[in-house]
């Protein structure tokens, strides 16, 4: 990964924060926003049923594509509930290093 380029995930954060208060008609975030959580919900079963069959089709740009587009969406739920991708790097901070099959052995010790 090239430097800074998780920087654009923090831009990208604080733009839809902003969204919050901006007009719908100008803003496809406000948009989403002024529909409320169910209408996000919906999108990001979309694009991610969208992103299943791109890599079904197996070919990188579209893979790309949709994975953005669900990255995208559960960005703009995490703003909405007043989170934001900090919250998932702090959690994958957490979690790192801690193999998922040791994770999974110690739920059921
Ligand atoms: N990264 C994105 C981004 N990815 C995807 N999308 C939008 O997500 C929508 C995806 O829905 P679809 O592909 O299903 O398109 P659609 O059929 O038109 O959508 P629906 O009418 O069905 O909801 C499209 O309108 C895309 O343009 C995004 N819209 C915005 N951003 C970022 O958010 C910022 C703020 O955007 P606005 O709030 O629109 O100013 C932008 O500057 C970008 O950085």
């Amino acid at each position: 990964m090239k430097p800074g380029t998780l920087e654009v995930l923090n831009r990208l954060s604080e733009t839809l924060t902003a969204r919050r208060n901006a007009d719908p008609s100008t803003s496809y975030t406000a948009s989403l926003f002024a529909k409320g959580p169910d209408a996000i919900l919906k999108k990001i079963g979309e694009e991610t049923a969208e992103l299943i069959m791109a890599a079904k089709d197996g070919k990188r740009l579209p893979i790309v594509n949709e994975a953005t587009d669900v990255v995208y969406h559960i960005m703009v739920l995490m703003a909405f509930f007043d989170m934001s991708v900090d919250d998932i790097l702090q959690e994958m901070h957490r979690r790192e290093g801690i193999s998922g099959i040791d994770e999974k052995r110690s739920r059921t010790a």
